[in-house]
């Protein structure tokens, strides 16, 4: 498609680190009363195409990125509500609609210039997934593609856009799984998700004896995430969060915005109330509350940016008198959880040491860990749409060696009686169960496992669907509502 590699328009965003205004920014097109104008994008499209050509181009965060575009393009609520959509929408159904494009296009969509694809993928979420007037979305992706790219590609995308028109979404699934080359890429297809995802998620379901939730869960990941947030205990009311919201179905702590902005409110609490998972609270709060807390204990919190889960356990150590600790490698990130602690009246020094030396200056030392360990986060794909995309089977590899290094360092840091509890935001067999049962036969009698299953029910509001072995627990998007957190609690016993 060598024609449609022509001029681009200014496209200097850089992603990670927004800076500068674009030159659309700058010098905004005044909104036209004439529809038939096919050089005018509706400025909440224009912000859409900008963040996702940046998260392809410059490996920037749509959940970063997005606020501040938002912001610099001064989008209305309405305008900001169909900005994200629009996002969101396309990177999560990237992979979905990338097979539409090829039989639309009749090309590999690699044969086609990236500015281009990322302005169809944006078309078609449009046409397949939104009631945006066909029109408007077939225009409007010809003036994005006038301004991104070259003339030729201009009629290519009407060509495409028309084409996709043309045919019914209900037909579309059709003929893309007509093409699917085996059972798993149907599901990797239908529910856009990398076909070693699939296999992945099934995997771990397996182990559950779960595996016929597969399709709930990848359809699961397709849904928005509500916003969830914690009001940190013992430092907030009581009946603070039946006033905000809905109370979590499972955390004590959480619970359903019911509206407006939760920065704002934030910001209006001190810090004492964030945004944080349901499972995510529940993970804090497993080690926090699977024993009673004797006064003095000594906490560690051992991979804590940007500080989430640090938050709640130092609200937990300072209504239990312990100390906590909090340690975290990547500096920027160990300011990330010297912010997230100030809420809390209690002195918690921040170190920034390698996790996996922990034990050289502090071994036998902590009564409780936290081990929330790196790991691929296939666990929150509602929440981070282009992640499903960027992680390779590689990561798993890669972060599977770092976090046996973490635990066994961590179970070298804990005093004898201590208790660890190994965290991911990942479900990956090879990030859960592999790593805790290397370590367990590393280990051999000096760690036992705990019933996790039995501290997570009893701390619960109300009783969770968990299945399989009660020493670990696995939480899912589609039959608890939250990230698909994993959970076990390793005791060392001398
Ligand atoms: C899953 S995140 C932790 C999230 C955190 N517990 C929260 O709730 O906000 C894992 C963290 O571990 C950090 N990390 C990675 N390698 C590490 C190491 N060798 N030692 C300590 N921290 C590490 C990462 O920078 C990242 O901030």
């Amino acid at each position: 498609m060598s024609g449609e590699r022509g001029e681009r328009s200014d496209r200097s965003d850089r992603g990670q680190r927004p800076s500068r205004p674009t030159r659309a920014e700058r010098n905004p097109r005044p909104p036209r009363s004439n529809q038939s104008d096919v050089d005018y994008v509706q400025p909440a499209r224009r912000v859409a195409y900008e963040v996702i050509a940046a998260v392809r181009a410059d490996d920037a965060y749509a959940n970063l990125l997005l606020p501040t575009k938002i912001q610099r393009a001064a989008l209305n609520t309405a305008d900001a509500a169909l900005a994200t959509e629009l996002t969101y929408g396309t990177l999560r159904m990237q992979g979905y609609y990338d097979r539409v494009i090829a039989i639309a296009a009749n090309r590999a969509v690699t044969a086609i210039d990236p500015a281009i694809l990322d302005v169809l993928r944006l078309g078609a979420h449009q046409l397949l997934a939104t009631r945006i007037a066909t029109h408007a979305a077939v225009n409007e992706s010809v003036s994005l593609a006038k301004q991104v790219g070259s003339r030729s590609a201009t009629g290519f995308t009407n060509g495409v856009m028309r084409a996709i028109s043309r045919v019914s979404a209900d037909e579309w699934r059709e003929q893309v799984v007509a093409e699917a080359t085996s059972p798993d890429d149907k599901l990797a297809a239908l529910y856009s998700h990398p076909v070693w995802v699939v296999r992945a998620f099934r995997q771990s379901l397996l182990a559950e004896g779960r595996q016929d939730e597969l399709e709930e869960l990848l359809a699961a990941d397709n849904e928005a995430a509500k916003v969830n947030m914690v009001a940190l205990p013992g430092l907030t009311e009581p009946g603070l969060r039946a006033s905000l919201g809905e109370l979590d179905a499972f955390s004590p702590t959480g619970f359903v915005l019911g509206g407006g902005d939760p920065f704002h409110l934030m910001k209006e609490h001190d810090g004492t109330i964030r945004v944080q998972d349901e499972g995510s609270q529940l993970a804090a709060l497993t080690l926090t509350r699977a024993r009673p807390v004797k006064k003095d204990e000594r906490w560690l919190d051992l991979c804590a940016g940007p500080g989430g889960k640090a938050a709640l356990l130092a609200a937990e150590a300072l209504a239990g008198g312990a100390f906590l600790v909090a340690n975290e490698v990547v500096p920027a990130r160990a300011a990330l959880v010297r912010n997230a602690l100030a809420p809390v009246p209690l002195d918690v020094p921040v170190w920034e040491t390698d996790g996996t030396t922990i034990a050289e200056r502090h071994a036998d030392t902590f009564d409780r860990i936290l081990l929330d360990a790196p790991c691929t986060g296939l666990g929150a794909l509602r929440r981070r749409p282009e992640a499903r995309w960027r992680k390779q089977p590689k990561d798993v590899a890669e972060l599977s060696g770092l976090q046996s290094n973490l635990i066994d360092a961590a179970l070298s840091a804990l005093a004898p009686g201590g208790i660890l509890a190994y965290v991911t935001c990942s479900p990956h067999i090879a990030e859960t169960r592999g790593i805790v049962t290397t370590a367990l036969k590393k280990w051999g009698d000096s760690v036992k496992q705990l019933d996790t299953a039995s501290v997570v029910q009893s701390l619960s509001e109300t009783e969770l669907d968990l299945a399989g072995d009660p020493t670990v627990v696995q939480l899912w998007p589609h039959r608890h509502g939250t990230d698909a957190m994993f959970i076990t609690l390793i005791e060392r016993t001398k």
